[in-house]
């Protein structure tokens, strides 16, 4: 048996000893607090480690509950330690997310004597979230919104981390757990794992309970849009709340004094059982959890617009102007650019009833409407350094060179494309091709290899949406 192995076994032993359990019959042996619903696998496909269902599970059924005493929260680390406490309450001018970073790392830094041991050695050691992006894999993103979302990220990380170096310090934590690249670790950690709890805005760490992968909302979650979906502000408002009420699969539970997580929908033996962590977009996805979905019903395209488009779209908000990953303009979008695109002399009542209805003005109206989206979106794709086609080339070459079996012919490497070849020279690493990369540089391809992914995606939506309003336009044009 591995090393890795055993210790999850001790980790699964120590979480079943301290109330954690797969099932609802306390008789059970504490040897494992899974197997009764779940067991520990890999998806490679899906999230890499997670829970798969070690039977049928239906739809509703509670498959997970963590006592309240198993939580890692700010308030149950400062119980235990005086000294944590009395430093804590020292500083409550640092935010809930701060204080609880600085504990998982004091808590760290205790090695095998902190209590969470047996769960601390299973947190990932590094992450992939945009605020761990480097320059290289920053640029990556080409989009002018991302690299923007990654600058803004590093630098939040940065000036927190600069917040709460005197707290580290009073701590006595050494160098190490007091460095950035900690202090991104932890925020990374809790940014990606966290559940929400009632008392703490920070959230909890909860064992065994943040082994599960994600899974975005339903395809039907964004029917919140568009007129053929929603007609009035009544029916608006029942899809909001059926929506919140699909983002829980679970939260803490006061009179169990326990976090329950139940089955989401039903279960097949062998089945990665998912969590919804939430509605996020790739690109946010990518900075709270580090990896982007290739299907994502949430995910929302942003293009340029221009100044007077955003003044004249004051009835919906800017981040309603976007196109859905599946190329579909959203209902706002369309919406202001029919408004827009209607002579302000001709702009009177009954106009306006049919943009605020949601309706088309005119064939030849909607037809301009479409054209115009069509062109924004053919004209963003060429403004970009990369067509897709290339995109889908550098990621096959990113997989080569991430392939530690395959050797690579010299022709092959000479036909590396110029961002390739930037990554690579920005690296050194042309003699060391064919060669293990040390973890550094995998840890970087990892990273460049998702904003390659995202930009991609975000092509493509771009892409999809030129055909979409192709085809409107030679259905209009037909009528
Ligand atoms: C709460 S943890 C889930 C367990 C995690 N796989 C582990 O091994 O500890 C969340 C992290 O899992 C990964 N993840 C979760 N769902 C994913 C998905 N659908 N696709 C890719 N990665 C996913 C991401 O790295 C994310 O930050």
């Amino acid at each position: 048996m591995d090393s890795e192995h055993q210790t999850m076994e001790t980790f699964l032993r120590w979480a079943a000893e301290i109330g954690v359990s797969d099932s609802t019959d306390p008789s059970r042996s504490h040897d494992s607090c899974l197997g009764n619903t779940l067991s520990v696998a890999d998806f490679p496909l899906a999230g890499g480690r997670g829970l798969g269902a070690v039977r049928e599970l239906r739809k509703g059924e509670l498959v997970l509950k963590v006592p309240r005493n198993a939580l890692l929260t700010t308030e149950s680390m400062v119980a235990k330690d005086q000294n944590l406490r009395d430093s804590v309450n020292l500083h409550a001018s640092l935010s809930s997310t701060q204080i609880l970073s600085v504990c998982l790392l004091y808590e760290m830094s205790k090695g095998k004597s902190s209590f969470w041991y047996p769960y601390l050695v299973h947190l990932p050691r590094d992450y992939d979230l945009l605020a761990t992006f480097g320059d290289f894999e920053k640029r990556a993103l080409q989009v002018e919104d991302a690299v923007w979302a990654a600058e803004k990220a590093i630098a939040k990380s940065q000036s927190e981390w600069r917040e709460a170096v005197t707290l580290m310090k009073e701590l006595d934590l050494k160098p190490k757990f007091q460095s950035l690249h900690a202090w991104n670790w932890a925020s990374a950690t809790i940014s990606s794992r966290t559940l929400h709890i009632p008392w703490d805005s920070a959230g909890c760490l909860c064992p065994v309970g943040d082994l599960f992968n994600y899974d975005a909302p339903g395809d039907d979650s964004n029917t919140s849009e568009g007129p053929e979906t929603v007609n009035n502000a009544e029916e608006a408002g029942h899809v909001v709340e059926t929506q919140s009420e699909r983002l829980t699969d679970g939260g803490f539970d006061g009179d169990a004094n326990a976090y329950c997580l139940y089955a989401r929908r039903n279960y097949q033996l062998g089945e990665q059982v998912l969590l919804c962590y939430g509605t996020y977009t790739n690109l946010e996805l990518l900075e709270h959890y580090g990896f982007t979905l290739d299907e994502n019903s949430n995910d929302k395209v942003f293009i340029p617009l221009e100044t007077s488009l955003y003044a004249l779209a004051s009835s919906w908000p800017k981040d309603s102007l976007y196109i859905h990953q599946d190329g579909k303009p959203s209902f706002a979008l369309v919406s202001t650019l029919r408004l827009w695109l209607t002579p302000q002399s001709q702009r009177d009542k009954s106009v306006m009833r049919l943009v605020y209805a949601g309706s088309q003005i005119s064939v030849k109206n909607e037809i301009l409407v479409m054209k115009w989206v069509a062109e924004k979106c053919r004209s963003v794709l060429k403004d970009l350094p990369t067509s897709i086609q290339e995109d889908r080339v550098i990621l096959q070459d990113i997989d080569k060179l991430q392939d530690p079996e395959l050797r690579l012919e010299q022709r092959e490497v000479e036909a590396f494309g110029s961002e390739v070849r930037a990554f690579l020279e920005a690296n050194h690493l042309w003699d060391l091709i064919n060669g293990e990369f040390c973890g550094k540089i995998k840890r970087i391809m990892s990273k460049w290899r998702l904003s390659v992914q995202w930009r991609l995606r975000y092509k493509r939506s771009l892409a999809d949406c030129i055909s979409y309003c192709n085809v409107k336009i030679n259905n209009l044009s037909g009528t």
